[in-house]
C-alpha cells in the first residue's frame, strides 16, 4: 500500500476583502519560508479575484494556489463562469468542486458535479471533490452516502486520476466544533476501505477543522480541508506542524 504524502487546505471562501486577502497570503508564505514541514502539502483557495496575487506571492514557494469553482465548458457563451483551461493558465494546481455551500445556496446537482470534475481533469488541475452526508449518521451509513455521491461525480475520469476526497460533514461546517474523533476516524477507515481501487486519491476531513485534531486522529486521513481556523495563520502554522507530526498512511 503506497504512503500518501500528508496535505492541507485552505479555503477561504468570501470572508476577506482583497486587501486583507493579500496581507493573509503574505503571512502564510512568510510561514511556509521557515515552517512549511518538507512532509506536507499545502493549497490555498482564494477568491478568484485573488488568484493572481497568489501566483505572485506564492512564486517559487511549496504552496498551491486552487480556485472555489470552476464551469464544465471550455470556452465559449457561457456569462460570468470560469474555465478549468483559464485556472490552468492562472496558476492554479487544485480546484474545488461541490462545495456544500455551492450545492445548497446555488443549486449545484450532482450532475454538474461530474461534469466540472471531468473538466478539471481535462485541464490538468486536481478536483478537490466535496462530499459530506446531511446528518450525523452511522458511520456505515455515512460511507455509503458519500461513496454514492462520489460515484456519480466520478464516473467520467479514470481510477488513474489524481483526485483529493474532501470529506465534509455537512452538519459540522460552520460549526462551533469538528466531528468527534471517533466519528472522523471510523467514516474515514470506511471511505479508505471504499476508495482502495483509486491509487491517487488522498482523503481530507473538512468541517469546523483547527488545531489539535490530527493529534486526536492520528492518521484517519490524509490531511484537513481548513475554512474559518486558517484565519489565524499561528493556527495553520500548528496544524501543518501536527500534519508533519502524524504518522504517515498507508491506504
Ligand atoms: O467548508 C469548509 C472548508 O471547505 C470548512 O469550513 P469551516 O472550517 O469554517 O467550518
Amino acid at each position: 500500500m503506497p504512503v500518501r504524502r500528508r496535505i492541507v487546505g485552505v479555503s477561504l471562501k468570501m470572508y476577506m476583502g482583497l486587501e486583507r486577502t493579500q496581507h493573509w497570503l503574505h503571512a502564510v508564505a512568510d510561514m511556509a519560508a521557515s515552517g512549511l514541514p518538507a512532509d506536507v502539502d499545502l493549497f490555498v483557495i482564494p477568491s478568484f479575484l485573488s488568484l493572481s496575487d497568489a501566483r505572485t506571492i506564492f512564486a517559487g514557494s511549496r504552496v498551491a494556489v486552487g480556485a472555489q469553482d470552476v464551469f464544465w465548458e471550455d470556452a465559449g457563451a457561457y456569462t460570468g463562469e470560469i474555465s478549468a483551461p483559464m485556472l490552468a493558465e492562472a496558476g492554479c494546481r487544485f480546484v474545488e468542486i461541490g462545495h456544500a455551500e455551492r450545492r445548497r445556496i446555488f443549486g449545484e446537482t450532482e450532475d454538474m458535479i461530474s461534469r466540472k470534475i471531468d473538466a478539471a481533469v481535462r485541464s490538468g488541475l486536481v478536483p478537490v471533490l466535496c462530499i459530506g452526508e446531511a446528518a450525523k449518521a452511522a458511520p456505515e451509513d455515512v460511507v455509503l452516502d458519500c461513496m454514492a455521491q462520489f460515484a456519480t461525480a466520478t464516473a467520467g475520469i479514470e481510477k488513474t486520476a489524481t483526485v483529493v476526497f474532501a470529506w465534509e460533514p455537512i452538519w459540522a461546517i460552520g460549526a462551533a466544533e469538528p466531528a468527534s474523533a471517533d466519528y472522523i476516524a471510523a467514516v474515514a477507515r470506511g471511505l479508505r476501505e471504499a476508495l482502495a481501487s483509486w491509487p491517487n486519491m488522498r482523503l481530507i476531513y473538512g468541517g469546523s477543522a483547527g488545531p489539535g485534531l490530527l493529534d486526536q486522529i492520528g492518521d484517519a486521513v490524509d490531511g484537513l480541508f481548513l475554512g474559518r481556523f486558517a484565519h489565524d495563520t499561528d493556527a495553520l502554522r500548528r496544524v501543518l506542524a501536527e500534519a508533519s507530526n502524524s504518522t504517515a498512511t498507508s491506504a
